[in-house]
């Protein structure tokens, strides 16, 4: 189990890109969401012991691992969102290097790095430099290397950049099989990639942890609170100006406009069942509001 309490991280020029944030991990994969610099890159940073808290406590199985980091790095399978590899290495002598540099021993590692090889579907490419690899291919070996030596905690940050639809695809089914008995934590601000596999979703922005719960939970936020309305497209401006708008379509009819409000929209409505992708914004203009304490974007 890893238990993080009120951590926050100041970044030198005085960025606090996590602020005050308690939250505990144990087996199953919890989804991060949250939009760009919402500090979702920090924390898993910090989790991954790369870079240290400003305050806060952060404990592994028990060990404080601000005394003590190595108590989960044997442990860790961590991609980072910025993945660099040696441009003049194979994928297989990549993964060895990086096996080695994690203490497993050469005969595992060997037999394992085949098994990762095909498991992300790099098997043809392995004779070829990474240096001649294209984007989705150097994440399928971030992926792989994450991997390595069987972790039991595995920390992916935005991992499923670059892969094509399929590959995002056997990427969510894989950390969902593994997180059976592993803390798996995926970090996305893309809604889709985790809303089939994560039972466990966790919503931050400006460095906070804003809302933790069963997509279900976070769903049932909404309830009776999201509207489909047909209009004009000259009329679209003016409904995105009073209402939390989550989705839009192009028709020959009309824009067809997904709106939250506790009240129904102006003109003709259709009460629909709340999805991932609304409850996501819900959370997070929720929370702008009450900062701002503007006008409510979800009306009451
Ligand atoms: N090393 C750093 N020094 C100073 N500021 C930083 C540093 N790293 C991140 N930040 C800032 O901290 C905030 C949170 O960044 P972070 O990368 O953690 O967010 P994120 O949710 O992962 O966003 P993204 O998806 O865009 O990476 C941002 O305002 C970012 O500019």
């Amino acid at each position: 189990m890893l238990e993080l309490t009120d951590i926050t991280k100041v970044y030198k020029g005085g960025k606090r890109a996590v602020d005050g944030l308690s939250m505990t991990l144990g087996h199953g994969m919890v989804g991060l969401l949250g939009p760009n610099g919402a500090g979702k890159s920090s924390l898993m940073r910090i989790i991954s012991t790369v870079t240290r808290p400003t305050s806060g406590t952060l404990r592994y199985e028990g060990t404080d691992l601000t005394a003590d980091p190595d108590a989960i790095r044997r442990h860790l399978g961590y991609l980072p969102q910025d993945f660099g590899v040696y441009p003049h290495l194979t994928s297989r002598e990549f993964l060895a290097y990086l096996a080695a540099a994690k203490g497993l021993s050469a005969r595992s590692a060997k037999a394992r790095i085949e098994e990762l090889l095909e498991l992300v579907n790099l098997t043809e490419a392995v004779k070829r430099p990474l240096g001649a690899y294209s984007g989705g291919m150097l994440r399928r070996v971030g992926i792989a290397q994450a991997l390595l030596g069987d972790p039991r905690v595995i920390v992916v940050d935005e991992p499923t950049a670059g892969l094509d639809p399929e590959e995002r695809v056997r990427f969510r089914n894989l950390l969902s099989d593994l997180s059976a008995d592993r803390v798996v934590m995926l970090s996305t601000h893309i809604v889709s990639d985790v809303e089939s596999v994560a039972s466990d979703i966790a919503v931050m922005a400006g460095g906070r942890l804003l809302r933790r719960g069963a997509p279900e939970e976070l769903m049932g936020d909404l309830e009776g609170r999201v509207w489909e309305i047909l209009v004009d497209p000259s009329a679209v401006s003016a409904v995105q100006s009073h209402y939390v708008v989550s989705r839009m379509i192009r028709t020959s009819a009309g824009v067809r406009l997904r709106v939250l409000s506790a009240q129904p929209p102006v003109g003709e409505a259709t009460q629909v069942a709340p999805d991932l992708e609304d409850a996501y914004l819900g959370v997070i203009r929720g929370a702008a509001d009450r900062r701002s304490d503007d006008r409510p974007a979800v009306r009451r």
